[in-house]
């Protein structure tokens, strides 16, 4: 028979449309800076993996990129890779801001769920409920239960005040079959640290720009080479060469900016962000390549790591 106490574990993801708060929520439960927020849309593009440790419950947090209309081949591949994260987790969030009305997207999103994953638990999450009054908040919770049937769980959440953060860990922990922890403690992500550095660079990169450039970037981590020859009291320092891809010579000027300025500020701030990860001091080299229609080329996407 199963209690309340036993160890309990599983994989979770959150859905939604762009900046409805999903990382920002991951990172919340997670309490470290791994998935990637930004104020632009449709910046997670990797299964980033954030592990929540409790005493009664291990959560892996799966962040999948947004869902689609298909029209480019990485349209299609990141589709597929969401229907396998769907079917695959042992619960969904969905998740609404209380501050916005819910809408087609939403709705389409979670006929996507219910189709894609019939049988995988989902649980309503209303999300940035600090911005808005506590009547707002019951409105959009009672709506969201309207819309998902008196079967599914509803919570409202902060991410950024942390309010009711932890009822949230209990609510999804619920939802699991008890079993051991799949990490060690002490571990937040499986993600191989060049991902998270490419993630920490696109991130940089497109801080300000419109909103054509998101899809038309791709960042590869080359190289990482342990510089030979530090003093014990210098420490460790890595040499870290990456590339942005982008599709047209127009948008290598926007990314490089007047002089190189801009790729200047962007390596800097990368750089900071990723010595931050990893612990160590890091020298950041940047170069930006054209691939010409690199989203629609299977043999540039899986080089591209898609
Ligand atoms: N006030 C407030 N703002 C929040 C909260 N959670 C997220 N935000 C803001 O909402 C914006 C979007 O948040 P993200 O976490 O990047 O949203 P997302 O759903 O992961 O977005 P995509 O990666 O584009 O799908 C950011 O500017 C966040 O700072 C919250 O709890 N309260």
């Amino acid at each position: 028979m199963s209690t309340e106490t036993e160890f309990r574990s599983g994989f979770v993801c959150f859905v939604g449309r762009p900046n409805t708060g999903k990382s920002t929520l991951t990172n919340a439960l997670v309490g470290s800076k791994i998935a990637i927020t930004s104020s632009r849309p449709q910046t997670t593009r990797h299964t980033i993996r954030g592990i929540v440790h409790r005493p009664h419950a291990q959560l892996i947090l799966v962040d999948t990129p947004g869902l689609h209309r298909p029209r480019t081949l990485l349209g299609q591949r990141l589709n597929d890779l969401v229907r396998d994260t769907y079917s695959e987790v042992d619960a969904i969030g969905l998740c609404i801001p209380a501050d916005e009305k819910i809408g087609p997207g939403d709705r389409w999103i979670l006929e996507q769920v219910r189709q894609m994953a019939p049988k995988t638990k989902l649980i309503g999450i209303v999300t940035k409920i600090d911005k808005v009054s506590r009547e707002k908040v019951a409105e959009q919770l009672v709506a969201l239960s309207k819309l998902l049937g008196p079967e599914t769980d509803v919570i409202p959440v902060s991410a950024a005040s942390g309010e009711q953060v932890e009822m949230l860990v209990d609510l999804l922990a619920k939802s699991m079959d008890e079993g051991p922890a799949f990490y060690p403690d002490g571990e937040i992500t499986d993600e191989p640290e060049e991902t998270l550095m490419a993630e920490l660079i696109r991130e940089a990169a497109l801080e300000g720009l419109g909103d054509e450039l998101p899809h038309s970037l791709a960042v590869v981590i080359e190289e990482v080479i342990e510089r030979e020859g530090r003093t014990e009291k210098q420490g460790e320092m890595l040499d870290v060469h990456a590339l942005l891809y982008v599709e047209r010579p127009s948008q290598k000027g926007i990314v490089i900016g007047k002089g190189g300025a801009r790729l200047r500020e962007v390596g800097t701030k990368a750089r900071t962000q990723i010595e931050k990860l990893l612990g160590t001091r890091i020298f950041l080299e940047l170069h930006v390549k054209v691939a010409k229609d690199w989203q629609r080329d299977p043999k540039q996407l899986g080089r591209l790591g898609f």
